[in-house]
């Protein structure tokens, strides 16, 4: 569970997010809102990316101002763009770099890794330089790097954006089919339209929270 209390965000003087409280049980929430609503501030706060400039966000009871490390190893998170992501310029070593940090056995590192290129179709570009996947493939990669570290929660900042039809549909598969407590701001509303609640921003307020019919309703009345 990820509890939101009093949060608040102000870059300088320019306030992104007004103070909410919110509790976040359900196991897919989408976060929805024109450009600059705050949907990408509300998603890095969640994982200590960034911390609240007021209030206190905690993830199964841990404080991201506090115990950040421990807060970043349970909430992955994947950025809108994977080139900002994947850092390594061989697939299995980029997909190694972050299980370093685990203390894993090599078996288990292998394991791991051997898992999620399997699921992701990847198996084939173990070697194969990182920046020569395609689009969707670097989508796959930056997800399967998350993926490796096994945590508890996902967010996702604008998953579909940049790709094609068929990787935008892998990828809400992908997202469908995740066992975890995924959070995932999108422009995408078909993507958001079978989740759990969906929250709309609007000017950094939360201006509906409510099952995707609703919420999304809501949204393209306010757009139109
Ligand atoms: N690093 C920053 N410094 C200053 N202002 C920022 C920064 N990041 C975001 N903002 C401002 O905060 C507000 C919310 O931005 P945010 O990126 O959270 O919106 P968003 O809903 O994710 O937008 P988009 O759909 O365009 O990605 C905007 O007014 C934006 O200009």
């Amino acid at each position: 569970m990820i509890e939101l209390r009093g949060v608040g965000h102000r870059y300088d003087a320019r306030v992104a997010l007004h103070p909410l409280t919110l509790t976040l049980t359900e196991r897919r929430i989408g976060v929805v809102g024109s450009n600059g609503s705050g949907k990408s501030t509300f998603a890095r706060l969640l994982n200590g990316l960034l911390l609240p400039t007021e209030g206190q966000v905690l993830v199964s009871g841990l404080d991201t101002r506090r115990q950040g490390r421990e807060v970043r190893r349970r909430v992955g998170f994947v950025f809108q763009n994977p080139d900002h992501q994947i850092v390594f310029p061989v697939v299995e070593e980029d997909l190694a770099f972050g299980l370093k940090n685990l203390g894993l056995s090599p078996a288990e590192t292998r394991a791991r890794i051997d898992e999620v290129l399997g699921r992701y179709d990847l198996g084939a570009y173990r070697e194969h330089p990182s920046h020569l996947l395609s689009g969707g493939q670097k989508q796959l990669l930056a997800i399967s790097g998350v993926l490796v570290m096994r945590p508890e929660y996902v967010v996702f900042d604008e998953p579909t954006t940049l790709l094609d039809l068929r990787n935008r549909n892998r990828v809400m598969e992908v997202i469908r089919e995740l066992p975890q407590q995924v959070i995932a701001a999108s422009h995408d509303l078909e993507l958001l339209a079978d989740f759990d609640r969906v929250l709309v921003f609007e000017s950094g307020r939360l201006l509906a929270d409510a099952p995707p019919a609703e919420a999304l309703a809501r949204y393209r009345e306010r757009m139109a």
